[in-house]
């Protein structure tokens, strides 16, 4: 079981840049929760305060159900140096153990990457060079390596960047399938049909909380103007009151 997240009254400043005001929110265990909101709208901001790699104020409260689970991260884009020459595989394993790399080609840890390759359909390139794939490709590897130690919390940050159509519905049928099985999902996401697909709660996040609930109710025909209306420069603070949340 995937664990809830309770925020309270977080706020994250760059210098005199308010990047996250006042966001108070509770987000429930075992379900796919969708960030959604314009550019530079604080998306992957608060993900990184959820996830501890941001100075944030106030509280953010994982709450696990018994025992501390799993995290696994997808970032917007791999970073590594393209020219060195690892494959997939490497790459897979080099996060797998804290041991040197030529300690990692065991072949139960091998067998276990191929699994977690094979869902993202993955598994017949895991000897080609991580430099030369495609960022679509590159995607798919970091939602392998993500799956690896079963995570019971995933964070996805824009996952379907790049990725043509298959992987998509890799990725779609992945989070369907862990949803099922009780974990807990956070993906911010900018595709209103994909996320119309993936039925799960809506967030929208403008600085402030500006919206949330079912797919249903936040991505509705009239709203969905709004949802837009942020990206040339809509006012959080009239939008709440506008649908009056608050
Ligand atoms: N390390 C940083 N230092 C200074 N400003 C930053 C830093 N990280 C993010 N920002 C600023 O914070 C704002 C929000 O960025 P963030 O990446 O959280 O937005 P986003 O909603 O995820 O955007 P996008 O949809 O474009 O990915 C942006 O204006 C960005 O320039």
């Amino acid at each position: 079981m995937g664990p809830a997240i309770r925020l309270q009254n977080v706020g994250l400043k760059y210098g005199d840049n308010v990047i996250l005001e006042n966001i108070s929110h509770y987000l429930a265990a075992g379900q796919c929760h969708v960030i959604m909101g314009p550019n530079g709208g604080g998306k992957t901001s608060l993900l990184r305060s959820i996830l501890g790699l941001t100075p944030f104020t106030g509280n953010i409260d994982i709450q696990w159900p018994e025992h501390k689970g799993n995290i696994g991260y997808v970032p917007q884009k791999a970073t590594f140096e393209s020219s060195l020459p690892f494959t997939v595989m490497d790459f897979i394993l080099l996060n797998q153990s804290r041991n040197p790399l030529f300690w990692r080609k065991r072949k139960k840890e091998q067998d276990h990457a191929l699994v977690q390759l094979d869902r993202v359909g993955m598994a017949n390139r895991t000897d080609r060079r991580m430099g030369q794939l495609s960022g679509g490709e590159q995607q798919r590897v970091l939602f392998a390596q993500s799956l690896l130690d079963n995570p019971d919390l995933l964070v996805l940050d824009e996952p379907t960047t790049g990725m043509d159509e298959q992987g998509v519905r890799y990725l779609e049928s992945l989070i369907h399938e862990l949803v099922c099985e009780n974990k807990t999902i956070l993906a911010v996401h900018h595709d209103v049909s994909a996320v119309r697909r993936l039925d799960g709660q809506v967030h929208v996040v403008n600085r402030q909380l500006v919206d949330s609930g079912p797919v249903s109710e936040v991505l509705r025909a009239d709203k969905i103007e709004r949802l837009f209306n942020h990206y040339t420069g809509g006012n959080a603070a009239e939008i709440n009151s506008v649908q009056g949340v608050k």
